[in-house]
């Protein structure tokens, strides 16, 4: 059993909860959460399985691709069905994974960076790169390490990531400091609501066995509300949401008006004041 298992029963796990919470958030500590990490290290090698332990973000990535690379092109005056829309524009995937989505940003021409706060899920992207041929720059670190180092990106991921960190609100900071004045940022998480819980813990833990046990914490879970709250602190808007709902008998995702599980946050980080 990994340590992550049964979360949301334990007392633990409620601490946990606020600790994460945006407006609860300590602010400036660590986002790692131990205990995360080392759940993901012990799923490392199934990334890149299409019907393994990561199978749910096999089938977000194609509406969660052509979501980024619609709003990118249209953000930044590209056309998007042209085969590289992304070119010249820098990308961060923080807490890429495998790279499962930092791979398809590089073929659409995006300079792209991944970074993870497991050692081994790097080191599992950096072999699928070289295998698939693909030019990504992979750091086993966390976003407020890019922070320390000064770096910005005209385009941030972070995707099905804010649920699994230590402190939501030192998250959202470094975030903030991370994408450039005029870039983009794209979130993606769950919302906490009986119908999350039903679908993504029940149903995909307990019932399909998509997820190992415990993969989820639905205290973690963060609702849209409390997503822009937590952004606003940091002076960042979002200015797009949309849900991506589960076809069952497609056994795919697509874009939709139901918030109430998965949805994608589009924030566009303004430019800087000018002095007058
Ligand atoms: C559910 S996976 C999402 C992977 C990828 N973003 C995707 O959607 O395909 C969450 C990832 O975040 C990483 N992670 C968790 N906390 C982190 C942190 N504080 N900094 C960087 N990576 C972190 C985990 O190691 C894991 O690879």
């Amino acid at each position: 059993m990994s340590s992550g298992q049964h979360a949301a029963d334990s007392p633990k796990s409620g601490q946990r909860a606020a600790q994460n919470s945006p407006k609860g958030g300590r602010g400036g500590g660590s986002t790692i959460d131990p205990a995360e990490i080392e759940k993901f290290a012990a799923m490392a090698e199934a990334w890149w399985d299409p019907v393994g332990k990561f199978r749910p973000l096999h089938r977000l990535n194609p509406v969660r691709v052509q979501f980024i690379r619609d709003r990118t092109a249209s953000h930044f005056g590209r056309e998007a069905a042209t085969p590289e829309p992304l070119t010249g524009l820098t990308l961060l995937d923080v807490g890429c994974g495998g790279g499962l989505l930092t791979e398809p940003m590089a073929r659409l021409g995006a300079t792209a960076t991944g970074i993870d706060a497991t050692g081994r899920n790097i080191e599992i992207a950096r072999l699928h790169a070289a295998q698939t041929g693909t030019r990504i720059t992979y750091l086993p670190c966390a976003a407020e390490d890019l922070v320390a180092k000064g770096q910005r990106f005209d385009i941030v991921l972070a995707m099905e990531i804010v649920e699994h960190v230590a402190d939501v609100d030192a998250f959202l900071a470094a975030l903030s400091r991370l994408v450039k004045p005029g870039g983009l940022l794209f979130m993606a998480t769950m919302s906490r609501t009986a119908k999350s819980y039903l679908m993504a813990i029940v149903g995909a833990e307990y019932v399909l066995r998509w997820l190992p046990r415990g993969t989820h914490d639905w205290n973690r879970f963060i609702r849209p509300s409390e997503l822009a709250r937590g952004l606003r602190r940091h002076g960042l808007d979002i200015a797009e949401l949309t849900g991506v709902s589960y076809n069952p008998l497609k056994d795919n995702f697509h874009l939709s008006r139901d918030l109430d599980v998965n949805y994608m946050a589009l924030i566009k980080a303004t430019e800087p004041i000018k002095p007058a």
